[in-house]
């Protein structure tokens, strides 16, 4: 059986004034526009939770949580991500390394690439710099819009002694 699997998820949400933005589990402060979501809307832990279960191959989020379940509105996308984690750590593998791009015109994001870096890490039980963070413009294509994509290399627990 192979030691090392890859996955890949990706999120996609609308963004509207008048609401929060989260992103990896941290509050944006001061965005002028928040996703339009049934849960909180967080894309980055949606598009890592999407990647932990297909390096499994258990799936996507949406066969958990399903959006038309009325219990799973203003959900918390942090409880999402340990039972995506939970399933992954029953199938004896466990997260590595996980390379993220956000994709978004507004706002900069820079300053907070190291608090979003350390808050998914510490949700999956990794260092800071296990975790890499990227941000991209649209380049003015899509301006009410964030895009999430990510890679993460997971590692069987009795070959990587995790
Ligand atoms: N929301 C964002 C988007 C991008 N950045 C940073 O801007 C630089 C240029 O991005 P391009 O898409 O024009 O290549 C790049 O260094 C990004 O890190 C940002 O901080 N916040
Ligand atoms: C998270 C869930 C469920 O609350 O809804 P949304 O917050 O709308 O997010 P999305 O990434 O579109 O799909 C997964 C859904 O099942």
């Amino acid at each position: 059986m192979l030691a090392y699997r890859i996955g890949y998820g990706e999120d996609a949400h609308r963004l509207e004034g008048g609401r929060e933005l989260w992103l990896g589990g941290v509050r944006v402060p001061d965005a002028p526009h928040g996703a339009v979501a049934h849960s909180d809307g967080d894309a980055v832990l949606h598009a890592v939770a999407d990647a932990l279960l297909s390096g499994v191959a258990l799936g996507d989020i949406g066969q958990y949580y399903p959006d038309t379940d009325p219990a799973n509105r203003g959900l918390d996308s942090a409880t999402i991500l340990r039972r995506c984690l939970g399933l992954v750590r029953e199938a004896g593998f466990v997260p590595l390394n996980v390379a993220l791009v956000v994709t978004l015109d507004r706002p900069k994001l820079g300053a907070m690439r190291a608090v979003i870096a350390r808050s998914v890490a510490d949700l999956l039980g990794l260092a800071g710099s296990e975790v890499g963070v990227s941000f991209k413009t649209s380049e003015g294509l899509a301006l009410s819009h964030v895009q999430v994509r990510v890679t993460v290399l997971l590692g069987r627990v009795d070959a990587v002694g995790a």
